[in-house]
């Protein structure tokens, strides 16, 4: 039978519409997936040296895996971890954006290490667009393209990391000790009678924010708006949606929330900041004010005050990308360091006492310094960044074919994904780096896991046991720094994660030396715990209301 008489057939005539629906959506997307599953394994078993990394399977040419990552990119990734993990890297494409997953301990090392050919530039530029509202002038410069880029280059790299480390850090940090002790202390909290807090999560939320937020941008703009730490939340918790491009329709209460910030923050800006000369930025001049914020801040915005380019939409929407990066990941560390403390009574006993050594109760102040430098809170650390925070670190290609190893050639164009939790949570990896850290399971919160013990701890000697005192050692992330990724890595490694800590260890120091606080349903907590491996990346929330207790002490600790 030849085509022009199968097409001549009455047949074929009357149901040719069904004939082409049918190889539209059931032939042509089986035959494509038969097809790229055979070209998937191929390319993952094969031994050949420098070639593509393999693509995972899809079913419609052209569109990819869009449909999987318009359901939520989090939940996508990490059910192609769970699927395809043990043939990674592999490739997730979207009309023509790729993602190469990565999983290896070397490659991620190496990725860091390639800052010219690796670059951010890419992704920041997409997160002021789509994210913070940055004007087209503002994402020109981003690019590198205008007058000015070095200058905001130098406000990008090197400003947070000269205030949020070394002699810079600890006044700031100062700043947000008092000021959430104020906060606490106007809450009234009895001496005699307990109080109970409904949602841990929340309160934080609202006490931690407000006390971060006072000490970057001072304690003014909170007074003009009132409304700023709720605006702030209901923009955060949707960052995820504003990256996907999802339009205004379909969340209106974030979109309006991101207004409102950018407005009052460009009415604050235009009173606090006018011009480009008024930061008080010399030596001399105090490290914070109640209307200008912190030094840090305004010798940030007087950096873009004197580009031409940058009106004050783009600095509202700058100063809103260091309020998202100073929140976002720091109060919810901090929650689960508080819990995951208040969970384990010898812990809070032991940190009661070391922390205790260094609050002064002549001149009734802490020494964060000395507190955050402590083992074991720099151990605690490192522990709830790798187990109760899930971020991610995206580099693209600037270069043809980069050389990951002797197998694998990334494209240009292609970008690189860095999943934090699904490294921190790989045993045989932690096991081979350092087989003292697995000593307890990493899903589980081991508050000493980066402590080299100075003798053999009783978890060594009976790992199920639980023990009866803290182990004391010395801090190390010797052999898993790469493992630990929770806060990138490279050239755009974290400058923010001193004040992290600091902010971690405040909080608890002010709740442990000043205050009893214990959590009311103590066996209720392992319930709400999330579970560890759904999300690839995202905020690690607890799945329901976690009660505490708290009341005043009758004197300091
Ligand atoms: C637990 C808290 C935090 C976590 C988990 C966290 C995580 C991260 C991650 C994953 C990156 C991307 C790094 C990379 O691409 O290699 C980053 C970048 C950044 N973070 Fe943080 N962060 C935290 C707290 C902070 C704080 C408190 C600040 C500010 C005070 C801050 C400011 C920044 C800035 C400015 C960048 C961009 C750095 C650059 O591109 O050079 N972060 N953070």
């Amino acid at each position: 039978m030849s085509l022009s008489s199968v097409l001549e057939d009455p047949f074929y005539q009357q149901y040719r519409i069904l004939i082409f629906l049918w190889i539209a959506v059931v032939a042509v997307p089986f035959l494509t997936y038969q097809l790229t599953s055979f070209l998937f394994y191929r390319t993952a078993r094969s031994n050949v040296s420098l070639k593509t990394p393999p693509t995972i399977p899809y079913w419609v040419p052209g569109i990819f895996h869009g449909v999987g990552l318009a359901f939520g990119p989090p939940a996508y990734f990490g059910k192609l971890i769970k699927e395809y993990g043990s043939f990674s890297p592999f490739v997730v494409k979207v009309g023509p954006l790729s993602f190469l997953v990565l999983r290896d301990a070397n490659h991620v090392k190496k990725i860091f290490q390639s800052p010219k050919q690796m670059t951010a530039r890419d992704f920041h530029v997409q997160i002021f667009d789509k994210v913070m509202g940055s004007p087209k002038e503002a994402l020109l410069l981003y690019g590198g393209i205008g007058e000015g880029s070095d200058e905001v280059e130098h406000a990008h790299l090197t400003l947070p990391r000269q205030y949020f480390s070394g002699s810079q850090l600890t006044p700031m940090a100062d700043v947000y000790i008092s000021t959430f002790r104020r906060n606490l202390s106007n809450k009234m909290f009895q001496t005699k009678t307990w109080t109970e807090i409904e949602d841990l999560w929340s309160f934080f939320q609202n006490e931690i924010t407000r006390a971060t937020i006072e000490t970057i941008f001072g304690s003014a703009i909170l007074k003009q708006y009132p409304r700023l730490v709720r605006d702030f939340w209901e923009f955060d918790s949707n960052i995820e949606n504003f990256t996907r491009g999802l339009p205004r329709f379909m969340m209106p209460a974030a979109y309006t929330a991101r207004d409102r910030l950018h407005e009052n923050l460009k009415n604050w800006l235009q009173s606090a900041h006018e011009g480009s000369d008024l930061a008080e930025v010399g030596d001399e001049d105090p490290v914070w004010d109640a209307d200008m914020g912190s030094k840090f801040f305004q010798t940030r915005d007087t950096v873009f005050a004197k580009i031409p380019s940058l009106d004050y939409q783009a600095r509202a929407a700058e100063a809103l990308a260091i309020m998202q990066g100073s929140n976002s990941n720091t109060m919810p560390s901090t929650f689960w360091y508080i819990i995951e403390t208040l969970r384990n009574p010898t812990l809070v006993k032991h940190l009661t006492k070391e922390i205790g050594r260094h609050c002064d109760p002549a001149s009734d102040s802490f020494d964060i310094a000395a507190i955050t430098a402590l083992p074991i809170i720099q151990s605690m650390h490192a522990e709830i960044g790798r187990l109760r925070m899930a971020t991610g670190a995206i580099r693209t290609n600037e270069v043809h074919n980069f050389k990951l190893d002797e197998k694998w050639l990334i494209p240009k164009g292609m970008s690189v994904m860095i999943f934090s939790h699904d490294l921190a949570l790989n045993t045989e990896l932690w096991a081979n780096a350092r087989p003292q850290t697995v000593v307890r399971p990493l899903e589980e919160f081991w508050a000493e896991r980066f402590l080299v013990p100075d003798k053999p701890t009783n978890q060594e000697r009976n790992p199920t046991t639980v023990p009866e005192k803290v182990g004391t050692g010395r801090f190390s992330m010797e052999g898993v720094s790469a493992l630990h990724t929770t806060f990138g890595g490279g050239q755009h490694l974290c400058p923010g994660r001193y004040f992290a800590r600091a902010v971690q260890a405040a909080t608890l120091a002010v709740l442990l030396c000043e205050y009893e606080i214990e959590l009311s349903d103590p066996d209720d907590v392992e319930y709400v715990l999330p579970s560890v491996r759904e999300l690839a990346y995202g905020t690690v929330k607890p799945r329901d209301k976690i009660r505490v207790r708290i009341r005043k002490r009758e004197s300091k600790i």
